[in-house]
């Protein structure tokens, strides 16, 4: 059952404009009588022209036909609810009027107005209010010892998740802002991962995150280490969640598109080959790890969590250290383990015999066991949920291709998935071999494309431009994000609107006025 996480309040829209909100998806007619509109766990709530696909139709021919879409995160009951709008529009969305950078997610806080604009004035304009207050983490703050800022970091007390090490953080940097003034015209938002270590521990995911530069392996811009041992490891806040809460809309998980599950795969194994000739090995891949940029089909994925990960000094150099999650865990990785410590398998045995050992094939592995979840919804070995089971299952390596959630699943992708999860390590490929596969060979070009044209393009892309825009002398010019400290001003002043090419607004029986002056101007 989904959860109202936050809200978002009508204000300042006069009644005839009201009457362009139509109830849909979900949207009860109460929820507009009082004016307020909820924003629900697992549900992407989108603002915009287009009836079929948007919650809250705006009836406005300066609005796109999805103009924003609007999400919240909530990690567990600890966390703070992340409520995220990105705007996807062509004429834009303001926040407490600073217009938002083109599919770029914002991070809302409580009291934000939201609106949209023409010419003539406000369309539609909409607050934020937040229906989840927590205790502000004050106390987490103190528990961990930890200061509010560090150089030029501001650290908050929301709280993004948890983990078995470390606390996520949201942060601001105002030296990073203003820097980056030029490209965004709203404080961004960052994550910090605080971890305490144990004396004279060295800081090994820091380490490694530091030299690593790829657009699916999140991005690490400073690290610190204060007096009572906390690490402190700045980093993009990516604000989609993580895969296991995109796919467990219910109770249990349920199987994506393949198509879709293509797009994820192909990222994760871009990152893959790229740690792999590094000699990085993640070793705990799984979908708690792999977050997504919003949570979308065809979005950006970026891999987290390098707590356990190994830089090996040469390709030859085999792992001994038993680590990982058992559901995703390579059966080599243990297999050697003394049993008792591998009941208790978590983190830190060690295998008795050291010349057997791993590679970083056990990556590959755990994206066998991701793959196959996207595809089916089911977890590969999970047996009845003992780790004795799961291991037991793994080292098996039975899977049964001829259940029902096989059914509608190409014969390629099975054997993708047949290749990654071959206990024998020699048999199952290595991430050259897996970016290889005909399943993913097949599509090469079209999941290029969508990389280069769209995944990468994901916060850096502009207004497009239309062709009456580069008539030469005409006065509606695209939106261009400003440059200069005075973006506020210099924003309002080039508020131009340009209509979706597909509107006839002639056709149109609009009463405003406000719509004839776009007709005249647009003569599309
Ligand atoms: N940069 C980030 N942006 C947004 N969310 C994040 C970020 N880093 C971590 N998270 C969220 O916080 C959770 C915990 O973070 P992380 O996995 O790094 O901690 P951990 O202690 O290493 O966890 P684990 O128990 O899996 O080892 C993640 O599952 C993810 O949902």
């Amino acid at each position: 059952m989904s959860r109202i996480l936050g809200c978002l309040e009508l204000v300042n829209v006069s009644s005839l404009k009201l009457s362009h909100l139509k109830e849909v998806n979900g949207i009860t007619q109460d929820d507009l009588v009082d004016n307020t509109i909820p924003i629900r766990s697992h549900h992407v709530l989108k603002i915009g022209r287009n009836g079929i696909e948007t919650d809250l139709i705006i009836d406005h021919p300066a609005v796109s036909a999805i103009h924003c879409i609007f999400w919240c995160v909530l990690f567990d009951e600890e966390s703070f609810p992340m409520c995220y709008i990105k705007d996807v529009s062509l004429n834009g969305t303001k926040i407490n009027n600073v217009l938002l950078q083109r599919d770029t997610s914002y991070l809302l806080k409580d009291n934000d107005i939201i609106s949209i604009e023409c010419d003539s004035g406000i369309i539609c304009s909409l607050k934020f209010i937040e229906t989840i207050t927590r205790k502000l983490n004050v106390d987490l703050l103190k528990q961990l010892n930890v200061e509010h800022s560090i150089d030029d970091w501001k650290i908050s007390t929301r709280v993004v998740g948890n983990g078995t090490f470390g606390h996520v953080l949201v942060c601001e940097n105002e030296k990073i802002n203003n820097f980056t003034q030029k490209h965004f015209t709203l404080p961004k938002n960052y994550a910090v991962k605080i971890i305490k270590l144990k004396p004279n521990k060295l800081n090994k995911e820091a380490k490694i995150l530091l030299q690593l530069n790829h657009p699916n392996i999140i991005k690490v811009y400073h690290t610190h280490m204060d007096l009572n041992n906390n690490l402190f490891i700045f980093q993009d806040l990516i604000s989609g969640g993580d895969l296991f809460s995109y796919l467990a809309k219910t109770d249990c998980l349920t199987a994506i598109p393949e198509t879709e599950s293509l797009l994820i795969v192909y990222q994760i194994l871009l990152a893959l080959r790229y740690l792999h000739k590094r000699g990085v090995v993640h070793r705990d891949l799984k979908l708690d790890n792999i977050l997504l940029a919003s949570p979308e089909p065809c979005t950006r994925i970026t891999l987290a969590d390098f707590g356990i990960a190994k830089h090996l000094t040469s390709t030859k150099t085999r792992m001994h250290t038993v680590v990982g999650t058992p559901e995703y865990c390579a059966p080599e990785v243990g297999f050697k383990a003394n049993r008792e410590m591998y009941q208790t398998f978590s983190r830190a045995a060690t295998l008795s015999d050291k010349d057997v050992g791993y590679s970083n094939k056990c990556d590959l592995w755990s994206l066998g066991v991701i793959t196959h979840i996207m595809l089916t919804g089911i977890s590969p070995f999970y047996g009845d949920g003992t780790e004795k089971s799961i291991i037991e299952n793994a080292m098996r390596g039975n899977i049964n291709y001829n259940i029902k959630h096989w059914e509608k699943i190409s014969s390629t992708a099975k054997e993708f998935v047949k290749n990654l999860l071959q206990v024998d390590v020699r048999q199952r490929f290595d991430s050259n071999q897996a970016i290889n596969h005909p399943w993913i060979e097949t599509h090469r070009s079209q999941l290029d494309q969508i990389y280069q044209k769209k995944i990468l393009q994901q916060g850096a892309s502009k207004r497009p431009t239309t062709s009456l825009s580069k008539t030469p002398g005409n006065q509606i010019k695209p939106y261009l994000v400003q440059d200069t400290n005075d973006s506020i001003e210099k924003t309002k002043m080039n508020w131009k609107r340009k209509l979706p090419k597909t509107i006839v607004v002639s056709n149109k029986k609009h009463k405003l006025n406000t719509l004839h002056k776009y007709t005249n101007k647009q003569k599309i």
